[in-house]
């Protein structure tokens, strides 16, 4: 036995260098080393990234963009060969100058009770985010055109506020399929958390519990589905979640997240079908995602350049059909909602295919550029359910460009449920992490409050279109000649200060 073992290689960190070639490939990543030759192939994220860190330690750029089951979800068990032993030299990394601003700008950053609205957040994220995060968050399809539409449809919406009421109860509580919420928006799923704050999807399970409100979680989180679950657990009381499922090539493999999402007290299932492939997202993909790669691969082994997005989707099914959510609602007792409807046509076919709930989306804006904003397909799907007598079947929601109070108002009256809100809670939990998520929440139930009571309304369910005026909304016109002299008087906001 000596002799054997004594002829097996240990896996130090001169051992592990030697196997950095595309067929004879380990990587370490949390003090445990992989053989990756036969997953190389396979990598969701590509090859080069993994050639890049091909007999090195990968634990850096592993942790933010996976959960941390990842292993054990892709890799078989021969892959695993055991522990490191010893560690490798540290290579400090060259600090580029504008990594230096950019820590600086993260020690100056103003202190949470300074910000006011949901674009103060964003602006913060966006002078302290990563380059990576920053593309990833940001970026939408081709000329982001839509993504700027799905916020700029909201100023071709104004309101007929009542007086004279007594308004000095608001009450902005409502539910979600059945379930109670302390108001009518909640945080749409968005991968990733992880890039913006180490506490990742954890950080806002636990602020969206505190301040009861509901969190969707997305399939491509950064955190692994339980223990963002686990995190939403205050006082032992679990937070309201429902899970967002991209559904997998891999049938079974979508059947256990379903059946495992049932299990750790989902309250809804948004199935999201306008992203058979994620969109065209060029701030990504100039990332790099794999930036700083300087593998010479040769060109056909090379896939395109993908930034994160193409990297994350390579495994949803684009096979998806209408009879494929006739099938799921035989695996599941959870309420199912269609996320990514762009059309009044689908939210009927929605409804005859048993679908509890429908989300107006375009992803943000990050899948087909010039799609509509999900506010304007709002305006034409409620009349139209409200004509067939339908609209008490089926849950309409919607997201995108949400940032004020007032866009929640408008989606409210024109019939929505309630509403999602994306990059708002990416940026407020990459700013601040959970205290930011909670501040994020308290100040739109603040606007929103303060806007029904100058609307004249205090409750959810007395909201309805004659409080908005809708003429201009499908009014694409080329901006008129603006009034200089206004224009010119007018200061905008200032952005908030950081502090000297
Ligand atoms: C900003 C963002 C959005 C993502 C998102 C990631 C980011 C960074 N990702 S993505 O990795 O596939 O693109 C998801 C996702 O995991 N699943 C999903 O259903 N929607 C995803 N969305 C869309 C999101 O759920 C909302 O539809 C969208 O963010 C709403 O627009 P606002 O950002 O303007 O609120």
């Amino acid at each position: 036995n000596n002799i054997q073992l004594d002829s097996i290689p240990k896996l130090t960190p001169e051992e592990v260098s030697k196997h950095s070639t595309k067929d004879d490939l380990w990587v370490v990543i949390n003090g445990q080393v992989y053989d990756l030759t036969t997953f190389l192939p396979k990598h969701p994220g590509g090859q080069k990234i993994l050639l890049k860190y091909a007999g090195k330690d990968a634990t850096k750029i592993f942790v933010p963009i996976h959960p941390p089951n990842a292993l054990d979800v892709y890799l078989s068990e021969d892959a695993k060969l055991g522990p490191l032993v010893g560690e490798f030299e540290e290579i400090p990394e060259e600090i580029t100058p504008e990594e230096i601003e950019r820590l600086d700008r993260i020690d100056r950053k103003p202190s949470l009770s300074n910000v006011l609205n949901i674009h103060d957040f964003e602006y913060v994220a966006r002078q302290i985010l990563t380059p990576n995060a920053l593309a990833y968050y940001t970026s939408a399809a081709d000329d982001e055109v839509t993504l700027r539409e799905n916020h700029n449809a909201y100023h071709r919406i104004f309101f007929n506020p009542k007086v004279l009421v007594d308004v000095s109860k608001v009450d902005l509580s409502t539910k979600f399929l059945g379930v109670p919420t302390s108001a009518p928006f909640y945080v749409s799923a968005t991968a990733l958390a992880k890039l913006g704050h180490e506490d990742g999807e954890i950080s806002i399970a636990r602020g969206t519990s505190k301040e009861n409100i509901t969190q969707m979680i997305s399939t491509l989180a950064s955190c692994s589905f339980d223990e963002i679950v686990d995190g939403s657990f205050i006082d032992g009381k679990q937070g309201s979640q429902w899970y967002q499922l991209y559904i997998n090539t891999d049938r079974n493999l979508t059947e256990t997240q379903i059946k495992h999402a049932e299990e750790r007290g989902m309250n809804g299932l948004f199935i999201t079908v306008d992203a058979p492939s994620l969109g065209h997202r060029e701030r990504d993909m100039k990332m790099k995602f794999e930036a700083e790669l300087d593998v010479d691969l040769n060109a056909d082994d090379l896939e395109t350049n993908q930034g994160a997005s193409k990297a994350l989707s390579s495994f949803i099914d684009p096979s998806v059909v209408w009879k494929d959510i006739e099938h799921i609602r035989t695996l599941t007792k959870l309420p199912i909602v269609i996320k990514g409807v762009q059309r009044k046509e689908d939210v009927l076919l929605a409804i005859q295919h048993g679908a509890q709930g429908v989300v107006l989306s375009n992803h943000g804006g990050r899948q087909l550029d010039f799609s509509k904003a999900p506010i304007e397909v709002l305006a034409e799907v409620m009349p139209l359910l409200r004509e067939k007598q339908l609209d008490s079947k089926i849950e309409v929601y919607l997201d995108g460009g949400i940032r004020r109070g007032t866009d929640i108002l408008k989606a409210l009256c024109l019939g929505a449920k309630g509403v999602g809100l994306g990059r708002a809670f990416l940026y407020a939990n990459s700013a601040y992490g959970e205290n930011g998520v909670r501040k994020a929440i308290q100040l739109l139930k603040d606007e929103l409050e303060m806007d029904m009571r100058l609307l004249g309304v205090t409750r959810i369910q007395d909201l309805d279109e004659s409080f908005v005026d809708v003429s201009a909304l499908k009014d694409r016109t080329v901006i008129v000649a603006p009034d200089y002299l206004y224009k010119g008087n007018y200061e905008s906001l200032d952005h908030i200060q950081f502090r000297e």
